[in-house]
């Protein structure tokens, strides 16, 4: 399926932009492209049984639905089943302002599935049921139609997981991040890796020859040495501009322009953990996108760290532009 609704949302306080849109329609912000599922999500033990709550998750449009909250434009690109958890998919999407023209529906494959399992306490366990989904047909031709539809995007988003689905998505994600250099179109690569679709050595033979063409390599620092073994200057001696690195609960750091700026997390109480990183890579591109400083990037960047680790959901909680100072409210306080 294309030529679906096409989100008319003005960018704002966006200081630089993609190339020269066509057809006088303006270009998004960032695209982002992979697998989108519908998750479900339990308060205990699986085999246990009970309720699970039911919704959608993936790295990539977490991103986009935090971008879209902070009032820039996004679109993403992916293949959805011709289900009722494909209609779930898009209709979160399109609720909260992602475009979703160039997603294509394909009726010979299911939506794919994840299982959030909250274990003990902060623990989580996700299960994936995702072989042979619709997501994995991703393919060249989706990447083509989202970049150019509209005109090349100031920001191409792309994570590690999409390659690890299969050598569809793999050539997609290769063709993305070749086509948006040559667009003049930033490409964000974030590693995250996921140890249940491959291993590190097979991570690091396909994400480590796409550097090259990043502009922004986000990392765990668990995650950096499968793209840059000898740390943040690999990255940077490899074409990187920016090499960002998260800590989780200690916070993040960024080597941008010289400069090398460490900032703590926020502190918040924890309610889940899970879609943290996908919120931080929001925020950090948010600030790109508002001309911030390194310094900026990486404030904006933890400030949505903690509302994704404060709040239930891996991007449910994520705040407006309007809300991005609710954090520095007291504990208790009620805002009336
Ligand atoms: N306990 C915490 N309290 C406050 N902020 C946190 C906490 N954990 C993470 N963050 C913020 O979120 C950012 C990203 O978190 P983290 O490093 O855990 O990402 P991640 O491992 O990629 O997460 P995920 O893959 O689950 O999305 C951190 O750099 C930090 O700013
Ligand atoms: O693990 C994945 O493939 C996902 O995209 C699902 C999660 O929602 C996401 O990674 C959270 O960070």
């Amino acid at each position: 399926m294309t030529g679906g609704s096409r989100n008319d949302r003005a960018a704002t306080g966006g200081s630089w932009n993609g190339g020269t849109a066509t057809g006088g329609e303006t270009p998004f912000d960032v695209l982002t492209l992979g697998e989108t599922m519908a998750c479900l999500h339990g308060s205990g033990p699986l085999r246990l049984g009970g309720d699970l709550t039911l919704s959608i998750a993936g790295a990539e449009t977490n991103v986009a639905i935090g971008l879209a909250r902070l009032g820039h434009t996004a679109r993403w690109a992916g293949v959805v089943g011709a289900d009722e958890l494909g209609a779930l998919v898009l209709r979160t999407l399109r609720a909260e302002a992602v475009d979703t023209g160039t997603v294509r529906i394909d009726p010979e494959r299911p939506t794919g599935l994840l299982i959030q399992e909250n274990r003990i306490g902060d623990v989580s366990r996700v299960h994936y049921y995702r072989s042979g989904s619709a997501g994995s047909a991703l393919g060249i031709a989706d990447v083509t139609a989202a970049l150019t539809a509209g005109g090349p995007p100031g920001i191409l988003h792309v994570t590690g997981i999409t390659p690890a689905l299969g050598p569809g998505p793999r050539a997609a994600v290769e063709h993305a991040v070749r086509r948006a250099q040559e667009l003049g179109t930033r490409v964000c690569l974030d590693v995250n890796h996921r140890a249940r679709l491959w291993d590190a050595a097979a991570a690091s033979a396909v994400l480590g020859p796409l550097l090259p063409y990043v502009d922004v390599l986000v990392a765990s620092y668990d995650e950096l040495p499968i793209v840059a073994p000898g740390g943040a200057g690999d990255a940077l001696a490899a074409g990187v501009a920016e090499v960002v690195v998260k800590h989780g609960s200690a916070g993040a750091e960024v080597w941008a322009g010289g400069e090398h700026v460490r900032l703590p997390a926020r502190r918040v109480p924890v309610a889940s953990t899970i879609g943290a990183g996908d919120a931080f890579v929001a925020g950090y591109l948010s600030g790109l996108l508002d001309g911030l400083s390194p310094a900026g990037r990486l404030e904006r960047g933890v400030t949505l760290g903690a509302f994704a680790v404060a709040t239930h959901g891996d991007w449910h909680g994520l705040p407006t532009r309007e809300e991005l100072g609710l954090l520095s409210l007291a504990a208790g306080d009620t805002v009336r």
